[in-house]
């Protein structure tokens, strides 16, 4: 499991540590990491250090003395190294004199500043890190957009310390400008800021160095901490069902689809081919598109009646493809009315958002909500300001958690990075359905948010939520909770998808690595499936 903790934990876990170091001790491990970091790109870029032209954005706090102190290794192993300070009276003291002792030499005025930036090898963003509020102020804007023109022109590397100026640490929003960084080397554990996107897409590729904060940050135990955590490969395998000597298909779980209708019967087949692929035993589809569905899948058990007429099934997919006339009704009502995990995505979001939290009012079974940005407004316009969709996609976690609040519901808020947020404690719930305030990300004492390290670009293609509902109410009806279904269903999603596109069975890309390959449809990201699968039970 990747972690992620709020500045709030790293500030106590600091506080903890450093009471046991020497003074300054923990800003030379942070450093000499990202020294080493620094000297490894040179030399990939380059060929060497030496003779390398390095520029040092430094704000006024800690986060400009790392950049310092790792511009002073830097040049005393050859590089040449400037330093742009933001508030010269407030730079870091030590790690400018640090700087000057290795050769560095700072540079005066915003013209000289930019040039120097324009003609860099790499540019090392220490405007502000965990201390940071709101984007860049408009004095540190210039050098972002010099660093950028250096990126894109020239080649120059951008790499962030801590995290890249301008973005928020514990949500990854950004509001206003913030720097664009190839590299992020980040200190301790990672910020949740880094795993989110806007935050994460400006970030780049992150690379964490241990300062020894793990102990105090509690990791080790389940949970740590953690505010958010992302699944990897490991425990992908341990999460996923595989049957024993003793499976039968009613054991493996068998799950109902209530999806598609005469105008849109594709989406009924596309659930379908992603429950299929997810791991219950079997499949019973309800709806009116069950002629299409069992030409193309004969394994599936099918009904043109709703979820009432069909036999028992141990989780639900409601809603994609239904429409929104009476029979779309009937069956949100009927899979709501059965007591299992029912999993409502597409046009039965729309036919909740119509009714609000009221509709699963009673229900003991878990309920998982799965929608777009798009969807999550309008989920969240039955109980509060309708936020426009960009809104909710710039502030995936804070939404997640407010629909999860409101709705007493499991939410996957799907996008650039999916997002999963357990359903609330009782007592929240209570407190969010008087309406009074909002939580907000990090919820108090809440178990951590999950977030999907395998997205990819490719998955924005027509009927990809489909699948993925499909695949999700599969691993429900197999037993697995609510949110690891939803997180486990996402990460199968995105390698399939990654997969397809690039043709073959691949290791998981790195966050903000270029999209491999060519286009995938979301038949070929559900055929794909297995494949992840297969290449997660191996690394597990
Ligand atoms: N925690 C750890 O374990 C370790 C942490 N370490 C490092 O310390 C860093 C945190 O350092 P920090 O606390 O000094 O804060 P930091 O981010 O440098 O900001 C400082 C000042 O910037 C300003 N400012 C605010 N907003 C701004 C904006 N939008 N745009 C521009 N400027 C803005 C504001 O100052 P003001 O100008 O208001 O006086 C604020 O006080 C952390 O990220 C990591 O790199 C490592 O050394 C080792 C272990
Ligand atoms: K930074």
């Amino acid at each position: 499991m990747r972690y992620a903790h709020t500045v709030e934990r790293v500030r106590a876990a600091e506080a903890a540590l450093m009471a046991r170091l020497p003074q300054g001790a923990l800003m030379q491990r942070a450093a000499a990491g990202l020294a080493a970091t620094c000297a490894r790109a040179l030399s990939d870029l380059r060929g060497s250090v030496y003779g390398s032209r390095v520029v040092v954005l430094a704000g006024s706090g800690d986060n400009g003395g790392d950049a310092l102190y790792a511009g002073a290794r830097l040049a005393r192993r050859g590089a040449g190294v400037a330093a742009v300070l933001l508030t010269p009276e407030k730079a870091h003291r030590g790690g400018l004199a640090a700087l000057r002792a290795a050769g560095g030499t700072v540079v005066h005025g915003r013209g000289e500043g930019e040039q120097r930036i324009e003609r860099a090898d790499l540019v090392l963003d220490g405007i502000v890190g965990i201390g940071g509020q709101g984007g860049l102020r408009p004095e540190a804007v210039p050098f972002a957009a010099a660093a950028q023109r250096a990126r894109e022109r020239g080649g120059a590397l951008v790499v962030a310390v801590d995290l890249p100026s301008g973005v928020d640490a514990d949500t990854g929003e950004v509001h206003g400008a913030a720097v664009r960084a190839d590299v992020t080397v980040t200190f301790g554990t990672h910020k949740p800021g880094l795993l989110v996107d806007p935050g994460a897409e400006y970030a780049g590729v992150v690379r964490l160095v241990d300062i020894g904060l793990g102990p105090e940050l509690g990791e080790g135990r389940p949970g740590g901490r953690a505010a958010v955590e992302a699944l990897q490969h490991a425990d992908l395998a341990a999460l996923l069902p595989v049957p024993t000597a003793e499976s039968d298909k009613y054991r493996r779980g068998v799950l109902g689809v209530a999806a598609g209708s005469a105008r849109y019967p594709g989406a009924a087949v596309l659930a379908v081919a992603g429950a299929l692929h997810g791991g219950a035993g079997a499949v019973r589809y309800a709806g009116s598109a069950a002629e299409e569905v069992v030409r193309r899948f004969p394994e599936t058990l099918v009904t043109s009646g709703g979820p009432a007429q069909t036999g028992r099934v141990q989780a639900w997919v409601v809603g994609p493809g239904l429409g929104d006339g009476p029979e779309a009704h009937r069956a949100l009502d009927e899979a709501l009315a059965d007591d299992v995990p029912v999993l409502v995505d597409a046009d039965g979001l729309t036919l909740l958002a119509q009714r609000g939290p009221v509709a699963l009012e009673g229900r003991r079974a878990p309920v998982l909500l799965t929608p777009h940005a798009g969807e999550a407004t309008r989920l969240l316009a039955a109980v509060h300001r309708g936020e426009p969709a960009e809104e909710v996609a710039h502030a995936r976690l804070r939404h997640a958690v407010r629909l999860a609040e409101a709705y007493g519901a499991v939410v996957l808020l799907k996008g650039s990075t999916t997002v999963v947020v357990p359903a609330p404690a009782e007592s929240a719930r209570v407190h969010s359905a008087r309406y009074r305030e909002w939580p907000s990300f990090p919820v108090a004492g809440g178990t951590p948010v999950r977030v999907n390290p395998t997205g990819t670009p490719w998955l924005a293609t027509a009927g990809s939520g489909d699948v993925l509902s499909g695949i999700t109410g599969s691993l429900l009806a197999a037993g697995l909770a609510p949110v690891d279904a939803a997180s486990a269903a996402a990460y199968l999603h995105g390698l399939a998808a990654r997969t397809a596109a690039a043709g073959r069975s691949g290791t998981v890309p790195v966050a903000g690595a270029e999209p491999q390959g060519a286009p995938v449809t979301a038949l070929e990201v559900a055929a794909a499936v297995r494949a992840a699968w297969r290449s997660v039970r191996a690394a597990g």
